[in-house]
This record gives structure tokens, sequence and C-alpha cells, in this order.
């Protein structure tokens, strides 16, 4: 054994010492014949595939039967896993109502059925020891009791939350994720910073309830954690210098006329304007450079609502315009209104910033250069943006490169302007620098250079018209279709939803920050392209590229070919690769928030819970926080640790995606060991903790042992280890229903412990994901095409179920004609 290996086996055995002693902590369920049988038998009766609305800490579903299957009956002896959930989920398992899916389905105004489902089953962790409780006519979880929100914990420091301090995924396993893009989370498990270290969180509430009985790094699932990345302290390397901010501005300033610096400080202190007004002190301090700092113009195009333009899908030249729409109320802070701040906010680095009149601020004609809008703090959101946008710059090559699309296009933020201008040397259709890098200034395809700037000085109202059409809508907004009235050329728009009530301004405004924010930073063909964003009549508005086809319901019209689904699922890896590459993970990926164009190029939409999870230049993972996602397809660490590695979270969920597009089924409704189908899953793998299961580490290479070297062969992990030919329980469970080719690499995105999961290098190395055909957009740099592939054609549905809300407008019809059906029949009776 090589001195590495005997280090890592060191590693490992000191990790499997603390396993061991936790598994012996932990409470352990066998479920033997009878039970497993019990338990087997009321399993995936109800197969259905659910569409969950909105995103973060709703459980309702949208249900959709697709399919059934049939119960089946474990007739081995198994071993369960037992999982130790929160007294609300106890309280909620205990209190399982026998509800109607209708019941279910109205309690989410968002997630309307589509279909009802039928009978569901579950477990409850009663005192911790599973039982099988069969709920016929049940629809699995009831919106309004499994995962109440719980407003103070989004107060709660650290994740504290009902006295309870839950630790860190990071911290209960031996590993720590380096944010490079090759870096491989497996092979991370040698490094030990923080393991155990949560051990002194646990407070004393905890060990009251469970006593001796907690595992050293295993805690309560809390299922109402919605708080927002929180730490307790800041690395002093993420707080910039105003000076140094400055200095960098003005450098960037210099070098791009002001094209990217003042973005970044611009649609966060432009949104926060939003909300955060003091007019009176804003008033007093106002600036002329202040009121320039906003200056949407030709020359200065410093606000979000200026952008680029960008070539659009086949060879349409789509303009992004720039709108000034209504003036945003004037601006007072924006303190911590970007998600890439969120978990790190310097308290006293806050400075009260001061902006120009509403009047002024989005002075059209105003050409004051655009350094005089010196960041306005060294708040570290912006600083956090900087570095963040600088990652994105520099990855957006190789991104672009590894996914054979936009070839010499922008590698900035999609939507920034590089117009021409006297002070711009940029002009439509050429080749500019910036920050160091070439970039393609996209031609304007409506008009001329200065029709366009025209246009762009119009109100939103002027601009676009309202088709009336309903698309979707979610807990962040709706989404409409509108015209634009300069080329008829068809978007979409996202009305953001407004405040509630209880909602702090900080905590809305973050919400909506961080959807624009990353969608007008983002430039990928599977991303979709936000055009502008802008607030008029109280309302912010986001408009962005339409997608004819929501994959739901394209997955759901039963149409698709087995090449169509392998094109759609690569598609979304090849995003999620762009996504990931920039320090970025989505959190929400779901059917739902994949579109697609008519094109057969599937898109990622909504970016409402997305974070960062690395900056530039460091090599820290910064963990997320919080239940956040749609229950089927979340990542069991999701629902056990307060903190987590978010990328796997999204390999995870995409694994869940392809499976429900093959199966037309949701594997499980929740990853909780209540759910039966999700127990099976777990069990049989010689482990009898769910949360010793998802803190497994990968297995060191072992060279002495041709066995372990066999099984890395075959691709299983150390948490696949169960009984291959037991079909009803492990990964098999799952996976034998899937296609042989995609089971390797499906088996290592469901791996229950995300340092055992394959990133998505990885899959993307995967000999069945290489060999897929995928439809793919290339652009030369002045047009952008779509390459097709030749294996399949893709799945187009009638407009008026194309989208969500024509799934649902017809489910509604249909079940108002049975209504009335119903009820003449008892009228001729
Ligand atoms: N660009 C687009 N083109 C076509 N349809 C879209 C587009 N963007 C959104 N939709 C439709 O609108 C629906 C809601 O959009 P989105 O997911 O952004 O809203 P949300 O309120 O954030 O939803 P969620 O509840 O999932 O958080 C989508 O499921 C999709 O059907």
């Amino acid at each position: 054994m090589s001195s590495l290996t005997k280090l890592l086996q060191e590693k490992k055995n000191e990790h499997s010492s603390t396993e061991n002693s936790n598994s012996s902590l932990a409470t352990i369920n066998e479920t033997k014949n009878a039970h497993g049988e019990s338990a087997a038998s009321t399993d995936s009766s109800h197969v259905k595939i659910t569409r969950n609305g909105p995103t973060i800490l709703r459980t309702t579903s949208r249900t959709l039967d697709l399919g059934q299957t049939q119960p089946r009956r474990t007739t081995t002896s198994v071993t369960t896993v037992t999982q130790i959930d929160s007294e609300d989920d106890n309280h909620h398992a205990h209190n399982i109502p026998t509800v109607s899916s209708s019941f279910l389905n109205s309690n989410f105004a968002h997630t309307a059925s589509l279909y009802t489902s039928n009978a569901g089953s579950f477990i409850d962790n009663h005192n911790n020891n599973s039982y099988i409780s069969p709920v016929s006519n049940s629809s699995f979880s009831n919106s309004n009791n499994v995962f109440p929100i719980r407003r103070d914990s989004l107060r709660s420091s650290n994740s504290i939350s009902n006295g309870r301090n839950i630790p860190s995924l990071s911290s209960s396993i031996p590993y720590s994720v380096p944010n490079s893009n090759k870096d491989n989370s497996n092979n991370n498990h040698g490094s030990n910073n923080s393991h155990g270290s949560n051990n002194s969180s646990l407070t004393s509430s905890w060990l009251e309830v469970y006593g001796s009985s907690l595992p050293k790094n295993v805690s309560a699932i809390d299922s109402n954690i919605i708080s927002s990345p929180q730490v307790d302290s800041v690395e002093p390397r993420f707080m910039i210098s105003k000076q140094k901010l400055q200095s960098a501005s003005q450098s960037n300033l210099q070098q791009t006329h002001g094209n990217s610096v003042s973005r970044s400080n611009s649609f966060s202190s432009q949104i926060g304007n939003m909300f955060f007004s003091k007019p009176s002190k804003d008033k007093q301090s106002s600036s002329p450079h202040h009121n320039n700092s906003h200056t949407n113009s030709d020359n200065h195009p410093t606000s979000p609502n200026t952008h680029v333009s960008h070539n659009s899908i086949n060879g349409n030249n789509s303009t992004a315009s720039s709108s000034n729409g209504t003036a945003i109320p004037k601006p007072t802070r924006a303190r911590t209104t970007s998600i890439y701040s969120s978990s790190r906010q310097p308290s006293s680095s806050y400075t009260e910033a001061t902006y120009g009149s509403p009047n002024n601020q989005y002075d059209n004609t105003n050409n004051n250069p655009p350094s005089q809008s010196i960041p306005r703090s060294h708040h570290s959101s912006i600083s956090n943006l900087r570095s963040f946008f600088k990652k994105s710059s520099s990855n957006l090559n190789n991104s672009n490169n590894s996914n054979n699309s936009n070839v010499g296009s922008v590698p900035v933020p999609s939507n920034v302007s590089h117009q021409s201008s006297s002070k711009n040397s940029f002009t439509p259709g050429s080749y500019g620098s910036m920050n160091g890098e070439t970039i393609y200034v996209a031609s304007n395809s409506s008009g001329s250079h200065s029709s366009q700037s025209r246009e762009n000085q119009l109100p939103f109202a002027k601009r676009y018209t309202r088709t009336g059409e309903d698309l979707g809508a979610g807990a962040g907004g709706s989404v409409k279709l509108i015209k634009r009235n300069s080329d008829s050329k068809i978007f979409a728009v996202k009305e953001f939803r407004a405040k509630f009530e209880n909602e702090t301004k900080r905590d809305y405004v973050k919400k909506i920050t961080s959807e624009y924010c990353i969608g007008t930073t983002l430039n990928h063909p599977n991303i979709i392209q936000t055009i502008e964003i802008t607030y008029e009549n109280n309302r912010i508005l986001q408009v962005m590229e339409y997608c004819e086809y929501d994959l739901f319901a394209i997955v759901m019209s039963n149409k698709m070919s087995y090449e169509e689904i392998c094109c759609c699922f690569k598609q979304i890896l090849t995003g999620i690769q762009y996504l990931h590459s920039i320090g970025l993970a989505h959190r929400d990926l779901k059917l739902d928030n994949c579109v697609i164009n008519k094109d057969g190029i599937v898109k990622l939409i909504d970016f409402g819970a997305a974070v960062v999870f690395s900056y530039p230049f460091s090599k820290t993972l910064v963990e997320s926080s919080g239940i956040v996602g749609s229950d089927p397809y979340l990542a069991p660490e999701v629902c056990i640790f307060s903190k987590y590695d978010p990328r796997p979270v999204d390999i995870w969920s995409t694994a869940i995606i392809f499976a429900c597009m093959i199966l037309k089924k949701f594997p499980w409704k929740i990853p909780k060991l209540r759910d039966n189908s999700f127990k099976l899953f777990c069990s049989g793998r010689n482990c009898d903790s769910l949360s010793a299961l998802v803190t497994r580490t990968p297995e060191p290479p072992s060279y002495d042992n041709a066995k372990n070297a066999d099984t890395e062969r075959s691709g299983s992990c150390s948490n696949n280890t169960a009984d291959r030919n037991n079909l009803n329980i492990g990964p098999q469970r799952l996976l034998h229903s899937l296609p042989e080719e995609s089971q390797h690499i499906i088996g290592k995105m469901v791996d229950l412990a995300p340092a055992c999961r394959a990133n998505i290098d990885e899959i993307m190395e995967d000999p069945w994901i290489v060999s897929i055909e995928m439809c793919t957009t290339v652009d030369n740099g002045f047009k952008t095409g779509v390459i097709t592939a030749s294996d399949h054609t893709h799945t187009q549905v009638d407009q008026s179920e194309a989208h969500i809300a024509g799934l649902e407008k017809k489910k509604k019809e249909k079940n108002a004609a049975a209504a009335a059906a119903t009820s003449s029949s008892k009228q001729n009776h």
C-alpha cells in the first residue's frame, strides 16, 4: 500500500470508527420479512409525476398520473434505514390526514393539480421507529402542515432553529470542497478540516430530547429552515475595502468604457432602490455624480436596463433593448439585496449610500461618465458580484468551448449593453475588448442603433404589448407572453409577485434581485436569456426570451422518444456544467423549470433559488442553507443538514428529472424515510441510518484489493453495495427500471452520499453521456444557428397544452365538465 493510500486508509478508518460509533448511537430499525413485505406492498402503488410549483418550502404537489407501478413485494429480509426526523416531521406524520389530492391542490394556489392522485402510503417515524401507515386516498403532503414556514428561522443565525443547531454537511463528513471546476468532491475525502466540528454545536434542547442516542455527526431534520445562507463571520478576504473597490471600479471603467463596472453596482442598487427609499435623505445628499450613476444612455450603459444585443436562435437577431420604463423609485440602500452576498454581510462595512433624485436617476440624456457611479459602499454584495463577474468572464470561454456554443460570443453578462457612442468604441456587429477579453457586439435587429436607443427611452408599456396569454405561475410570480412592438418578436415576461405582508423588504428584494442578477449574468444556450428588467406601476417585470414549450408539458404528452429524452437530459447537464463552472448552483432543478424552444433547445429557468457556491480565487466552498427546492427532486442531504454543497444537490435533481422523463413518474415524493419508496431505495445497504449513508465518503483507491477496483469499475460507490439481484431495495430499485446504459451514471448521480455522488464533469465524461446526440446551437459571431441531432426530432405539442398554464386550464375545464355532468345526472334522477 502506498503511503498516500495508507494515509487515506487511516483517514477512512478514523472516519469509519466515527461512523460506527454513530451507528450504534443512532436509532436502528431493522425491518424483517413481514415488515418488509408490508412496507413493500404499500409502496409506490401510486406513481405519479407531480408538478411542484413554487420552490422554497413548498411541498404541495401538482399531481399528474402518468403511469402506474404495481405494488412490489419484498420477500427477502431487508435492513431498512432510520432517519431522525424533526419534531415537526414526526408531528406531521402522526397527524397524517386522510386528505384528498384535491385538498392538497387547493391548498396551494399556484400548484393546482392537473390530475388527481390516488392513494399514498406513509412511513411514520414514530419515536424514530418506522412503521407503515397506509393511507388510502391520500396524497403525500399537506402543504399547510409539512413545511410550515417559520419566519423566525429566517432571522436565526447559522441556522439555529427551534433551539437546535443543525450542523453543516461538510462539518459532518471529512471533506471540504475546493471550488475548482475540476474539483471532484470524490477526491476530497482526505481533507478533514471540519470533521466533527459540529459536535459542540448541538444545543442542549436537542440533547435533552434525544439524549445519548444522538450520533455525533447527525442532526435532526428540520424541515422548516428557510433562512438564507448565513455565516457567523465574514472572512477578511471577502471584505473589500472601499478604496480598493473604488480604484478597481475606476480601472475597470477605463478599460471598458463603463460597460461592466457599474452594472453589478447598478442591479443591486437599482432593485434595492425600488424598495429602500429614503427620500428625504436621498434628496439631501443627491449630487450630480450620484444623479448620474444610473444613467441609462447609449454612452453609459450602466443600468441593468441596458443590454447587449444577442443573436437569437435560428439566426434571428434578437435585440435586447434597453428600457427605462418608469423611473425606479429613488434608491436608498441595497444592503443584502443580492444573493451573492447574503451569506457574508459584514454589517459594519455597510456605508449608507445615497443617490440622486428619481427624476435624474435614469436620465437618458446625461452623458457623464459612469466612473462617477462610484460604488456607493464597500458592501460585500458589490464586491461579491464583481468577483462573480470576473469568474464568469474567465470561465465563459472555457464553457463555451466545451459546449460548442457561442463561438466568439460575449464573455460578459448576457445583457450588458455595448452600444456605440462617442465615448464607446463598440459598435454593433464588431469586436471590442472588455477586461482584456475580446467581445463581440451583436448587431441590432430592430433597426439602427439610434432608433433602438430612441425606443429604449419609451416606457415599457409602449414598447411591448401583452398578448394576455399565461404561460405559468409560481411562487415567484406569473409569466405571460408579450410582443415587442418594434419587431413583433414574442417574449415571456415574468411579473414578480408583490411582497408578502409578513415578508421583510430585505427578503423580498433579495429574492427578486437574485433572479435578476443571475438572469442577466448568464450567457449560455441552455440557460434562459434575460432581456431586461423594468419597474413599472409598482411591478417588477423581467423580460426573457420565449420558449414555446415547458419540458413538463412535453413529458406529459407521453410522446417523447428515448433519444429525445436523452438529448434533453444532456442539454440540462450542459446548462448545469456551465452554471457550476462559474460558481453557481440552481437548487431548484425540476421539469417545470426547463423550457424548450421549437428547435428543441432546452433552457433552464427560474433562478430564484440559485446560489453562489464559490468565488474566484477562493478554494472555499460556500455552503448553502435551507430546504430549498421541490420535494421529489430534493437531495436527501438537504432534508438533513442545515448546510450543504449545492452542486451535488443539482446533480441529484437532474437524475430525478431523467427518471421522471423515462418513467413518467417520480421515484418518491420526498427523500425522507417516511416515504416508503425512498426508504426502500435507501435500504439494503448494510447501514441502518440515513444520516450515516449520507455522510459516507468514497472508498480510497486500493491497489491491493482487486475487489474494490472491480466495484469501482462497475460503478458502485460505497453507498451502492446493496444486493444487485434484489430489485426491490437499494439503488437497483430505481436503476433497474432505467435503460441499462444509463444505470451506471444515474446510480452515481443518486448516490445518497454527496461526497460520493458524481460531479458534473465526471458525468459529462461518462461514455453514455458522451454518446448522446444532442441538439445545440452554434454561434459564428454573427448568427446563431441550431445543430439538430440526427437520431430524433423534438416533440411539439399543441400550444394550448404547451405550457403549465395551458395544462392547468385544461384540467380545470375537464373538472368543470365532469362536475356539470355529475350535477345534471343527479337532476335527472
Ligand atoms: N422564458 C419562458 N418561456 C416560456 N415559458 C416560461 C418562461 N419562463 C417561465 N415560463 C413558464 O412560467 C412558469 C413559471 O415560471 P418560473 O418558474 O420562473 O416562476 P416561479 O414563480 O419562479 O416558479 P416556482 O414556483 O417554480 O419558483 C414556468 O414553469 C414556465 O411554464
